[in-house]
This record gives C-alpha cells, sequence and structure tokens, in this order.
C-alpha cells in the first residue's frame, strides 16, 4: 500500500439512508455512493457497513410502521437487503466500480477459522479494487445471537482488515457532551482521546424510529476501534463532502484519535476480546492476579485455583479474582477436566504440565481495553 492509500471503513445508519417513509431515498445513497467513488478514485480502499435492511423492506412486507417483532425484521430484512444492494451495485457499477455483499453473524465471528477466513476474503476484494457492502444477517440470525447493532459490528470489522480509519455516518454532526434532545446547551467534542465515564454517560439512545443503537453503541464501537488502534470519526451522513472530508483530516464532526499511549490490540487479542465468546471461568487469587497483570507474565499451572464450566484446551475463558472481579480474557492450553485435576498437585506434581495455563500473549487484560471484554 502506498503512503497515501488508506484503508476506510465506513459505516451508515438507517436513518441516513431512508426517506421519512421509511424507504430507501436514492438521493440518499447516490451522495454516499458519489462520495466513496471520490475517494477510490483518490486510489484509497473502501468497505461499506450498511444498516438500512428492515427500513427498506418494511412497507413492502406490509407492515405500516418499523416492526417490533424479530420475525417481521428479519421478514422485512430479507425484501429489503436485496434491495439495498441492487441500489448500490447499480450505482457503483455506473461509476466503473462493484460492490459486492457480505452477511455477517456473530457466530462466524466467534469461530477464529471462520473470522480469518473472512478476512481472508475480504482482503482478496479491498486488494482487486472491489467495495464490500457488509451488513448483520439479520434474516436468519436469532436475537440472542446477533450484533444487534451495525455501530459495534463495524468496529470489529474495522479491526478484521486492520483498517485505517473507522468512518460512522449518523443523523446528527458529532458527539455531544450531552444528549442535545434532551440539553439545548450540549456542546461538540471536535476531538476525542479517550472514552471517559463522563463521555460514556453522556452517550444516549437513538434519535429516531429507524436507528437502533443510539449514541451508546457509537460508543461501544469507538472503543472497539480505538482500543484497536484505528482512528476514528463520528459525522453528519447529509453534510456535503462528509466522507472526504473526514479522510483528508478537514470535516466537522468527531476525530476519535490514536495517541502513543492508545492500546493497540493484534489481531489475535482483538479476537479474543471482542469476538471470541468464552466459555467458562478460571479464578485465580490475588497474587496471581499481580503476575498477570502488574508483571505482565504468563498464568501457571500453580497459580489457578478452581475453573467453573466445561471448556476444551484451545478455548477462550474469562479470568476471575476470588471477588468474582473480571480480570481479562485469556485462551487456556487446558482443559476444565485437566484444570481441576492439576489444582491440588504439590509443585513437583505440576512439572508435568510444562505448558502456561494461560500464555501473556493470549490474554487480554480487561483495563487494556477499558471495557467488560466478550460482550
Ligand atoms: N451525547 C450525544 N451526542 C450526540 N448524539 C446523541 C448523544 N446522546 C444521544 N444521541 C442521539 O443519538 C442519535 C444517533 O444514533 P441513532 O439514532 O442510532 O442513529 P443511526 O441510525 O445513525 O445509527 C442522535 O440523533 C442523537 O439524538
Ligand atoms: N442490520 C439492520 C440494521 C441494524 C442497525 O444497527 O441499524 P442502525 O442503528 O440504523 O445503524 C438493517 O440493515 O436494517
Amino acid at each position: 500500500m502506498s503512503q497515501n492509500k488508506k484503508r476506510i471503513v465506513i459505516k451508515i445508519g438507517s436513518s441516513s439512508l431512508t426517506s421519512a417513509h421509511g424507504e430507501i431515498s436514492r438521493r440518499k445513497l447516490e451522495k454516499l455512493v458519489d462520495e466513496v467513488v471520490r475517494l477510490k478514485d483518490d486510489g484509497h480502499e473502501v468497505l461499506l457497513v450498511s444498516s438500512g435492511a428492515v427500513a427498506a423492506g418494511y412497507r413492502k412486507l406490509g407492515c405500516l410502521e418499523r416492526p417490533s417483532t424479530l420475525p417481521e425484521k428479519q421478514a422485512a430484512a430479507s425484501i429489503g437487503q436485496g434491495l439495498l444492494m441492487e441500489s448500490y451495485s447499480d450505482l457503483f457499477l455506473s461509476h466503473g466500480y462493484m460492490g459486492s455483499q457480505i452477511l455477517i453473524t456473530r457466530s462466524d465471528f466467534s469461530d477464529e477459522n471462520r473470522y480469518n477466513n473472512a478476512r481472508n476474503t475480504i482482503n482478496v476484494l479491498l486488494e482487486r479494487g472491489i467495495i464490500p457492502i457488509v451488513n448483520e444477517n439479520d434474516t436468519i440470525t436469532i436475537d440472542r445471537l446477533k450484533f444487534g447493532d451495525n455501530d459495534t459490528l463495524s468496529a470489529k470489522v474495522a479491526g478484521l482488515v486492520d483498517a485505517d480509519q473507522l468512518i460512522i455516518l449518523s443523523d446528527i454532526d458529532g458527539l455531544y457532551d450531552a444528549d442535545p434532545r434532551k440539553n439545548s446547551d450540549a456542546k461538540l467534542l471536535d476531538k476525542v482521546h479517550e472514552i471517559t465515564p463522563e463521555i460514556e454517560a453522556a452517550a444516549g439512545d437513538p434519535g429516531s424510529a429507524v436507528g437502533t443503537g443510539g449514541m451508546k453503541s457509537k460508543i461501544d464501537a469507538f472503543k472497539i476501534s480505538m482500543a484497536s488502534g484505528i482512528a476514528s470519526f463520528l459525522g453528519k451522513a447529509n453534510t456535503p463532502n462528509i466522507v472526504y472530508d473526514a479522510v483528508y483530516g478537514d470535516a466537522v464532526g468527531t476525530y476519535f484519535e490514536i495517541t502513543t499511549d492508545s492500546e493497540n490490540l493484534d489481531q489475535k487479542k482483538q479476537w479474543i476480546a471482542f469476538n471470541s465468546g468464552p466459555e467458562g471461568k478460571v479464578i485465580i487469587d490475588h497474587r496471581a492476579k499481580e503476575t498477570v497483570v502488574d508483571m505482565k507474565q504468563s498464568l501457571m499451572p500453580g497459580n489457578v485455583h478452581h475453573v467453573t464450566g466445561r471448556f476444551e484446551k484451545g478455548a477462550v475463558v474469562r479470568i476471575q479474582d476470588l471477588d468474582g472481579e473480571e480480570i481479562g480474557l485469556g485462551v487456556v492450553n487446558y482443559s476444565s477436566e485437566q484444570m481441576k485435576n492439576m489444582i491440588n498437585l504439590t509443585e513437583p506434581e505440576l512439572e508435568s504440565y510444562d505448558k502456561a495455563a494461560v500464555e501473556q500473549k493470549d490474554f487480554v487484560c480487561h483495563l487494556e481495553v477499558s471495557m467488560p471484554v466478550g460482550v
């Protein structure tokens, strides 16, 4: 990749793509496509995470307003996703570019092989100049297994493809220090280096009937992107040239900047922290906690106090202290049964277990990502 060529992930929300009647607005789609085309013409790689399937489909399903039951939303998405892709494909082709559809479920990401496979596929598309268009596979995913909103999905996808920038477009021109609907004095924050508890408290619910995540889910997304070392931006979708200006640093909106102090989890740790879905718990005492967190050493078999749940070697588990406080997540080198067997062994007896229980390279500390990991 040449010095100025960037890999950019752009997420656009339902409210920014649909008309007041809830159907896809051709004008809004054209504006977005025009901006993506400008970036492509400049040589950048662009991936879109586009919402809008439910909003685009519910009227054609015969519902007068956005449905609230899961089966109806899924049926609406089944209609709307096709319409959405048809419009994107037509528009990109009219500029000489090709779009491609990628529908993802959370279980695709919780399986490390499928996660890596998704990365390889998307890399091929991006390297060949295609514009991958990602959405959650709404039609078949059951509620419990949903990403739920496309904000966090976009941050996870940005991490997956090792993007240089994540741009989230919404119906508001950035992050305010209070919910602007409830506080007329709320001020736009143009730069954020850290998601503080104050910022979390200021982030409220969706601003429209078609939006799902609100500012809360955007903040969760920015926590993920920042922990993954990805510079990010939040701005208003209908501002002229917003995407282009966001890439070149001149846009009105909120820039989430990466500093030298920022965490920059490698891809394995990103997968452990944000995608894996932990299976059981390994409980350790306070001395072992110091070893793992402060001294940054691996967790040895002798450090394991007890385990709960069943897991196999290679699983991701929650690591907690004796008070039940979450320390982090890690990949275990032994199954739960093996760990239960090793607990009452003496030092010499433990010598037959020559591997760490959890290696430091496979451990993500809760503090490193300033959020409960594995959610
Ligand atoms: N602190 C805040 N700063 C900006 N917007 C906020 C804040 N708290 C709540 N919001 C609301 O979040 C909305 C954007 O989220 P959402 O409706 O889910 O949009 P989208 O469909 O673009 O994902 C804004 O319209 C705004 O009303
Ligand atoms: N996957 C759903 C959108 C879910 C979602 O996050 O919506 P939004 O809050 O508008 O970004 C759809 O395409 O309708």
